[in-house]
């Protein structure tokens, strides 16, 4: 899918994991994410597992450390063979710069296309009293987000992780060919969970969003694959 919707494969274990994913016709080729729940409990096998049932990984570490360890941290993950990872923008120029040279050699040793690296930008989660109290960074969320976009492109990002609320305003910061990829994503009727910035499937779709992350609203879903489908329509038919 060109703009996919990827599912947040948010779960304890790989049995879990996979008995949900199951769900899931092979030829539907999904997206899912795997994040730090998982991948700490099941590693590297679980980024094989999925991968031999047809579907494509994000493998969402949010690396933030220093250079050196960001960048022998990617060389590792460039070599699994996922479709994106990412890394805190915050970690700043040098940092991200290191974690693409990483990727991009990590992949390079084994004749595989460089995964596209994504940078955090503000957390879904993050509100305007985070933002200026707790992180004591000032302005505006959406200066931020923007301010963290800006940074990522020049350091060799492909693209940022933000709301789909700001996704417009990158767009036109940058360039509309750098990627937003939207988490906080909520379809009308669910509710928001710990997320602060939340936008519908179609919102998003007509913000110029480039990718949406779902989790809860399909993997808790009664009928996940029914809930998987409406949102691809709703986002899809935009
Ligand atoms: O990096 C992410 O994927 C991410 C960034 C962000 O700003 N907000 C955010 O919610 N996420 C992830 O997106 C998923 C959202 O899950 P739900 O809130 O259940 O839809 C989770 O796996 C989060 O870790």
């Amino acid at each position: 899918m060109k703009r996919p919707v990827i599912i947040a494969l948010d779960f304890p274990t790989a049995e879990q994991a996979l008995t949900f994913l199951d769900q899931f016709p092979a030829a539907l080729h999904v997206t899912v994410k795997i994040g730090m729940e998982l991948f700490y409990a099941a590693g590297p096998a679980i980024v094989k597992a999925v991968q031999d049932r047809g579907h494509a990984v994000f493998l969402d570490l949010k690396l933030h450390d220093i250079p050196n360890t960001v960048e022998a941290g990617m060389r590792v993950i460039g070599q699994l063979g996922v479709t994106y990872t990412t890394v805190h923008a915050a970690g700043g120029h040098v940092m991200l710069a290191a974690a693409k040279r990483g990727l991009v050699a990590g992949a390079a040793s084994q004749g595989l296309p460089a995964p596209k690296l994504l940078a955090i930008t503000q957390l879904t989660s993050t509100n305007q009293t985070i933002l200026n109290e707790d992180q004591q960074i000032a302005g505006t969320v959406q200066q931020s987000v923007v301010h963290y976009a800006d940074l990522a492109k020049r350091s060799g990002c492909d693209g940022v992780i933000c709301s789909a609320q700001e996704v417009a305003a990158i767009h036109s910061a940058v360039g509309s060919d750098f990627l937003g990829i939207t988490p906080g994503i909520r379809p009308a009727s669910a509710q928001a969970d710990d997320q602060q910035r939340v936008m519908t499937p179609v919102a998003a779709a007509k913000a110029g969003s480039n990718g949406l992350v779902v989790g809860r609203p399909i993997t808790r879903a009664s009928a996940p694959v029914n809930a998987y489908q409406q949102i691809v329509q709703e986002w899809s038919g935009q």
